[in-house]
């Protein structure tokens, strides 16, 4: 449905986005990666808010770079530094942008207002609202048109944890029958609800693949173990370590490697952060 093929973004000499092809269908799709490996580079060429410098965008098989009215009218984009006017109710900011986007069922609004739970709220002004308040009411922003694609950069960042449960479990839903592409540095942010996880390193997509794939790869690689404090000196040398944890005069540490690292070592559940930097580790070792 959404296809990137060769994409590529460069600021002078960078190559923000790097040669990055991909087919999306509808699901949700996590992409990862730290500050600075592109993820809001390619977002804002995925939402036609800037232009690749060359590669494709195809919706269904359509060129959205030559004809960006094509994705606009079949997109919702909720940025980063998405803003509320504080002064407007929630019922007016959306009416304001359902006038914006040429929107015109107010039956629309009303349900778009229960779908993210702010319906109690609807003639309180934003300015009173918390982060994830305001988060579900720029979601109800962007699903204004009813969009096949939904992006969403870094959605999460200033929720408390209630927030962020009630804020996944909606993306979650909508994922269902939509493409939603959501942004994130934090892998549990996308851990229970992404069916494909892309993620990006310096301007790469280094994995594409699904949660479930990643552990299984991951499986057999993890590793506990128990340890003196001077053994674990002497092996954090020699093996990765996700996770190190004092407890009493020991220390638990959690190793990514292909065979037992020391005796007593025992092999572990990976969880997806691990299975992530062991995929890390794979791959620089590659
Ligand atoms: N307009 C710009 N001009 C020059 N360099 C840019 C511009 N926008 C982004 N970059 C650079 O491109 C690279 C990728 O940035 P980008 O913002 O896409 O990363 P990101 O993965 O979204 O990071 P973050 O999680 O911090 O938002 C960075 O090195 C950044 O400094």
């Amino acid at each position: 449905m959404l296809t990137l093929k060769n994409l590529v973004k460069t600021y002078g000499a960078l190559r923000a986005v790097d040669d990055v092809s991909l087919e999306l269908r509808p699901g949700v799709v996590g992409l990862i990666g730290h500050n600075g490996a592109g993820k809001t580079t390619l977002m804002q060429m995925l939402a036609t808010l800037s232009k690749p410098s060359s590669g494709q965008i195809l919706l269904d098989g359509q060129d959205i770079v030559a004809h960006p009215e094509l994705m606009r009218r079949r997109l919702g984009y909720l940025p980063q530094d998405f803003g509320v006017y504080p002064h407007l109710s929630a019922l007016e900011f959306l009416q304001y942008f359902a006038a914006l986007k040429g929107v015109r069922d107010p039956a629309r609004i009303r349900r778009l207002l229960e779908l993210v739970n702010l319906q109690d709220h609807a003639h309180r002004q934003a300015a009173g609202f918390s982060g994830g308040m305001r988060q579900r009411l720029g979601i109800a922003q962007a699903l204004l048109n009813d969009p096949d694609v939904l992006i969403v950069d870094e959605p999460t960042a200033g929720l408390d944890p209630e927030e962020r449960l009630r804020f996944r479990h909606l993306l979650s839903e909508i994922g269902f029958s939509k493409l939603v592409i959501v942004s994130t540095h934090i892998v549990s942010d996308v851990e229970n609800m992404a069916g494909h996880l892309a993620i990006m390193r310096q301007g790469k997509l280094v994995v594409y693949e699904s949660p479930e794939a990643l552990l299984q790869r991951a499986r057999g690689q993890v590793w506990s173990a128990l340890l003196e404090p001077q053994h674990y000196e002497s092996l954090r040398g020699q093996v990765h370590v996700l996770q190190a944890q004092r407890i009493g005069a020991q220390i638990q540490a959690r190793i990514s490697h292909a065979s037992q690292p020391c005796p007593g070592a025992l092999l572990s559940e990976p969880s997806l952060e691990e299975a992530l930097m062991a995929q890390r580790y794979a791959l620089q070792a590659a």
